[in-house]
């Protein structure tokens, strides 16, 4: 996107952590047509670097969180200080649209922007996610941060898990890492999908497929091996998420994929924070190596 060097970016707080910084971030969204908001951990390796260029992992965030919640609860700063990762973390829908009720369901609308550009009206107007982040804010932080455009990954949980494996599956070559917490792995198949999906894209299920990982695995679309971790006492788990469908799709096509299932988490981000170090180790791994 053309410009983005002259985006306006207003700084809303910045905090020391691991000896690098978090900030937090609003800008007026070309893309969404409303201001934005978004989180950056920059590891002290930004001030050591001498103009080196470092990896940085987009994160996608759940229904109902925002710019902040993976910031707060994950625990990434400290194996991102340690790992030399840029993270990046996004509002997860827009907000104050005017549209009517836009707030009034958890599942839907604020807060719940599913990662997908709406066709159908009026949520087409300013619900752009997939724009926003796949172009508008990727363009902000390869631009405006010390970042190498050939190392960029992509992560996220539950909705935003959903957003991860769609946005690598939809734009190859994009990001060469990828993982989930538990993702809902197949929106076409559950309530959480169905209620958005039919409000932001219409009836077709030939365009609701287009935003469904296990569906796009199946036409013929591949991502970098995901690492996908899922609790199985989350209670989401058996009507949401459907981890397996997404599994038995990628055994039939030849994608690889590592699931790990876990006895006893849940789907909060106490299961996250347990497993945060792991996903950052395979963002690292793939982003550190295969011939860059
Ligand atoms: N209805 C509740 C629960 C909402 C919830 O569990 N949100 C998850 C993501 S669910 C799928 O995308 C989440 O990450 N919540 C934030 C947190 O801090 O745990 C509610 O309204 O809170």
């Amino acid at each position: 996107m053309a410009g983005t060097m002259t985006v306006k970016l207003e700084t809303r707080n910045q905090h020391r952590c691991f000896d690098g910084v978090q900030s937090y971030y609003q800008h007026h969204s070309e893309i969404i047509g409303l201001p934005m908001r978004f989180s950056v951990y920059e590891p002290p390796q930004v001030q050591e670097a001498g103009g080196q260029r470092l990896p940085v992992l987009f994160f996608l965030a759940g229904l109902t969180c925002t710019e902040e919640t993976f910031m707060i609860k994950a625990g990434a700063q400290r194996y991102a200080a340690e790992l030399g990762l840029i993270l990046v973390s996004m509002d997860t829908s827009p907000r104050n649209t005017g549209i009517p009720g836009e707030a009034d369901d958890w599942e839907f609308g604020t807060g719940a922007g599913f990662y997908l550009d709406a066709t159908e009206s009026p949520w087409s107007r300013y619900f752009h996610m997939e724009s926003y982040v796949t172009r508008e804010l990727y363009d902000i932080i390869l631009d405006r941060f010390p970042v190498d455009p050939e190392r960029v990954g992509i992560f996220g949980h539950s909705m935003g898990g959903h957003g991860a494996l769609t946005l690598a599956l939809r734009h190859p070559g994009h990001y060469r890492s990828v993982s989930a917490f538990a993702p809902i792995a197949a929106p076409t198949q559950c309530l959480w999908g169905q209620k958005a999906f039919s409000r932001y894209l219409g009836e077709s299920p030939a365009n609701w497929r287009k935003h469904d990982a296990t569906a796009l695995i199946e036409s013929g679309c591949r991502l970098p091996i995901p690492l996908i971790d899922q609790g199985l006492n989350d209670p989401f788990l058996k009507d949401q998420l459907h981890p397996g469908y997404f599994e038995a799709a990628c055994q039939q096509a030849g994608q690889s994929v590592i699931l790990r299932r876990h006895a006893g988490y849940d789907h909060s981000y106490f299961f996250i924070s347990t497993f945060i170090e792991d996903h950052l180790r395979h963002h690292y791994t793939w982003l550190t190596s295969n011939g860059q």
